[in-house]
């Protein structure tokens, strides 16, 4: 029996760790030819991550050059592009939105939220050629329901969610589908940005009592990344736990 991804080949954008890694390794798993692209991608150890990447380019989301340089890369070495999962992404500053500083508002908007765009926008371009292909955009609930003291990052990823939303709509009829998931907290290096107040309040929220793992984002990115996932675009998948359900 085929595996469910065999042979299709899949960029994940900040894959060389965390959240990112799980997905790039679940794909795998799954049969695709991965493309890890990150900031740095040097240092990058097949037996502790379990496998090994098609091709891994550093890149930076925030840069449309680079995003679109790297890009016609993976189309030379691989030929195609059925999976792009937009996954690299930062904090920021935890202060109130009244003193967050305006440099560090633009990073973060530049990289969450103009990183996804980039990305979307030169890969759409190849998807909409061929007549397949599936975006999955790593939100967070923190975009649903707006978190205090991370307001770029909060505005960042509800605009994620309305840009996939946008974009889902366009291009319905074009084989091309764009879903989000939104997580609530996992434990990754990103994670421990946030002051262990806002973790414990996060915590708090979740009805089930625990955080999120990397791989159940990864078990259902990996579903929604594939040919299974053929009448939903444009939807915000929870990882909740229970605490959003709405
Ligand atoms: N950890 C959580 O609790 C959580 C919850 C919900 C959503 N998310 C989202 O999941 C995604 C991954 O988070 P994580 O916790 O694994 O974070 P992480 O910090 O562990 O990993 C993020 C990766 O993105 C890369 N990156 C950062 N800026 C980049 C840029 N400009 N270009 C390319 N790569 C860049 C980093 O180098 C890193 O490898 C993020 O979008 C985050 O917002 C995380
Ligand atoms: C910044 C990041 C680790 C983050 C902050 C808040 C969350 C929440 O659920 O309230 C998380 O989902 C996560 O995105």
């Amino acid at each position: 029996m085929s595996q469910y991804l065999e042979g299709q080949a899949a960029i994940i954008t900040g894959g060389m760790r965390g959240i990112g890694l799980g997905i790039a390794r679940r794909l795998h798993a799954a049969g695709a030819r991965i493309v890890i692209w990150d900031l740095a991608v040097e240092g990058w150890d097949s037996v502790g991550n379990g496998f090994e990447p098609a091709l891994r380019q550093a890149v930076d989301v925030s840069s449309l050059s680079s995003v679109q340089a790297a890009f016609a890369e993976v189309l030379e070495r691989l030929g195609q592009v059925d999976i792009l999962v937009n996954n690299a992404g930062i904090n920021g500053p935890v202060v109130p939105s009244w003193e967050y500083p305006a440099d560090a508002w633009d990073k973060v908007i530049a990289i969450d939220l103009n990183g996804v765009f980039y990305c979307c926008r030169t890969a759409i371009a190849h998807m909409r050629e061929r007549g397949y292909g599936r975006i999955v955009n790593i939100a967070s609930m923190a975009g649903k329901e707006g978190v205090q003291y991370i307001s770029a990052y909060s505005a960042a990823k509800a605009g994620v969610i309305a840009f996939t939303k946008a974009a889902a709509k366009e291009l319905a009829q074009d084989g091309v589908l764009l879903n989000c998931v939104a997580p609530a907290m996992v434990e990754t290096p990103l994670m421990a940005e946030m002051t262990q107040a806002h973790i414990d309040a996060s915590k708090a929220k979740i009805p089930m009592g625990r955080f999120l793992k990397a791989e159940e984002i990864a078990n259902m990115v990996t579903w929604i990344a594939g040919p299974e996932c053929s009448f939903t675009t444009g939807f915000v998948f929870d990882l909740s736990g229970g605490r959003a359900t709405y």
